[in-house]
C-alpha cells in the first residue's frame, strides 16, 4: 500500500497554483474532463512526484466550499520558515500563525485549506535574518 495524494477542492485554480509554488510545488500534471466539467491538476515538491501529491480539483460550475470542518491541514517541512513566510507575505497572503518559535507556521489556501510549514529543527528567532527584515513584527 503507498500514499498518493490529499485532493481539496479549489475555486480559483491559477491562485492556489500560485499559493502552493510559493511554498515549493510544482504542478505535474492536470486533465480537463469535459463531461464532468472538472479538471484535475496534480502538484508536488520536487522528488515528491507520484510519492506525495495534493489534488486540486476545480468544478467548472461554480460551488460553494465551505464548513468541511473534519479536514484539519496538509504539512510541508521547509528549509527556513522565516524565508518562507517572507516569500508568502511578499505575495500577499497572511500568516495566520507566525513562526514565532522557529519552528511552525499556518497558512491557508485561497479557500481557506490550512497549511502547516515546519521547520527541521528550530531556527532562533532572535537570529538577524538579512533577508526578512520585519520578522520581528509578527
Ligand atoms: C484522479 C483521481 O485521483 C480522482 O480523485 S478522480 C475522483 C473523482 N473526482 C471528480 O469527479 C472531480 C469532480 C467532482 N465534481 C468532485 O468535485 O469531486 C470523484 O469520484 N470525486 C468524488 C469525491 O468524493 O472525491
Ligand atoms: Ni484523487
Amino acid at each position: 500500500m503507498k500514499y498518493l495524494h490529499t485532493m481539496i477542492r479549489v475555486s480559483d485554480p491559477q491562485a492556489t497554483i500560485r499559493f502552493f509554488e510559493l511554498i515549493g510545488l510544482k504542478e505535474v500534471r492536470r486533465f480537463d474532463n469535459e463531461g464532468g466539467r472538472f479538471t484535475l491538476i496534480f502538484l508536488a515538491a520536487p522528488g515528491q512526484e507520484g510519492v506525495a501529491e495534493v489534488e486540486l480539483t476545480h468544478n467548472w460550475d461554480p460551488e460553494d466550499y465551505g464548513g468541511g470542518r473534519n479536514f484539519g491541514h496538509l504539512a510541508y517541512r521547509v528549509d527556513n520558515i522565516y524565508e518562507t513566510c517572507q516569500r508568502l507575505m511578499d505575495a500577499g497572503v497572511t500568516i495566520n500563525r507566525p513562526p514565532r518559535d522557529g519552528h511552525m507556521a499556518f497558512v491557508k489556501t485561497p479557500d481557506g485549506i490550512s497549511v502547516e510549514l515546519l521547520q527541521d529543527g528550530r531556527l532562533d528567532p532572535a537570529k538577524p535574518w538579512a533577508s526578512m527584515p520585519n520578522v520581528g513584527t509578527w
